[in-house]
């Protein structure tokens, strides 16, 4: 069973008058996994595609929703996947792609089965991003040891922190979908700070490997009216063109950001300078 949902973009002048409430509702999609059930927030924003599938008793197909009108959800689209739980497997058109904790697979648009499995060792959960494609590039498994890797941040501000670079233009060719997974080292909690926008594209984050009990508050909105949004652990925000997205965690925590747009230069950011932050 697929669960969709819509979402509108926004102005930032109207952003600024919102409420807790009316900011949760926008941009925090939290009702990402549910037993046997494939859930997708179809945004705006650059058309991005958000969701989580979770099968437990049965495999789970990747159904197009009411918004894509297309006879399967890839015919316009290419799709990226994360593992976020134990190992599990995603059948794309017959082909079996087993993916551990933290391996990603991206699939080119215009297949047409794609299929979610559990595994044998615990609970998969398998979150994606897809973005409208226009060429169909190789279906590809992508792992860590595949990744490009950059280390950011420093112990003394609290930021130190691997990136994985997983779905980018340096590890395989995509239309416009970028993807990777930026681990937290212990004892850090502050992400993308320095904080930054790229107008070009828009982004999501997926926080994950959160401690119960635990919450990070993500930092969105221009960088001179800035929001927060408390989020728990498994749970996605929307970042808008025009939006900061960084965060800091009562605890440690991995989070994936994917990415749709303009263009596939990840150092393409306008970096803000955090004592000028408002
Ligand atoms: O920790 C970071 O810094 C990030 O992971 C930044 C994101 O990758 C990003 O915002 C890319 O535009
Ligand atoms: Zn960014």
């Amino acid at each position: 069973m697929t669960k969709s949902e819509f979402r509108y973009a926004h102005h930032p002048e109207d952003v600024k008058k919102y409420t807790t409430e009316d900011l949760r509702r926008e941009f925090l999609i939290n009702d990402l996994f549910n037993e046997d059930q494939i859930n997708v927030v179809y945004s705006m924003y650059d058309r991005m595609i958000v969701g989580g599938a979770m099968p437990v008793k049965s495999a789970l197909k990747l159904e197009p929703t009411d918004d894509l009108k297309a006879e399967n959800f890839l015919d316009r689209r290419e799709l990226g996947i994360i593992n976020v739980g134990a190992a599990g497997k995603v059948t794309v058109d017959g082909e079996v792609f087993e993916l551990g904790n933290k391996e990603a697979l991206y699939i080119g648009k215009g297949a047409k089965d794609v299929v979610f499995e559990n595994g044998n060792e615990g609970q998969t959960l398998f979150y994606f991003n897809s973005a409208p494609a226009h060429h169909t590039f190789p279906t590809k498994k992508i792992t860590k040891n595949e990744a490009e890797i950059v280390e950011l941040g420093e112990a003394k501000y609290a930021n130190r922190r691997t990136i994985n670079k997983l779905i980018v233009n340096s590890v395989l060719e995509t239309c416009q979908l970028q993807m990777g997974m930026t681990e937290l080292h212990e004892g850090s909690v502050w992400n993308t700070m320095p904080s930054h926008t790229h107008t070009r594209r828009m982004e999501a984050y997926f926080y994950f490997d959160l401690e119960e009990g635990q919450a990070v508050s993500h930092f969105l909105g221009q960088p001179n009216e800035t929001r927060h949004i408390f989020m728990k652990n498994n749970e996605a925000v929307l970042s808008p063109e025009w939006s900061i997205h960084s965060g800091v965690g009562t605890s440690n925590y991995t989070f994936i950001w994917g990415m749709a747009g303009e263009n596939m230069d990840y150092g393409d950011m306008d970096a803000v300078k955090t004592n000028e932050l408002k």
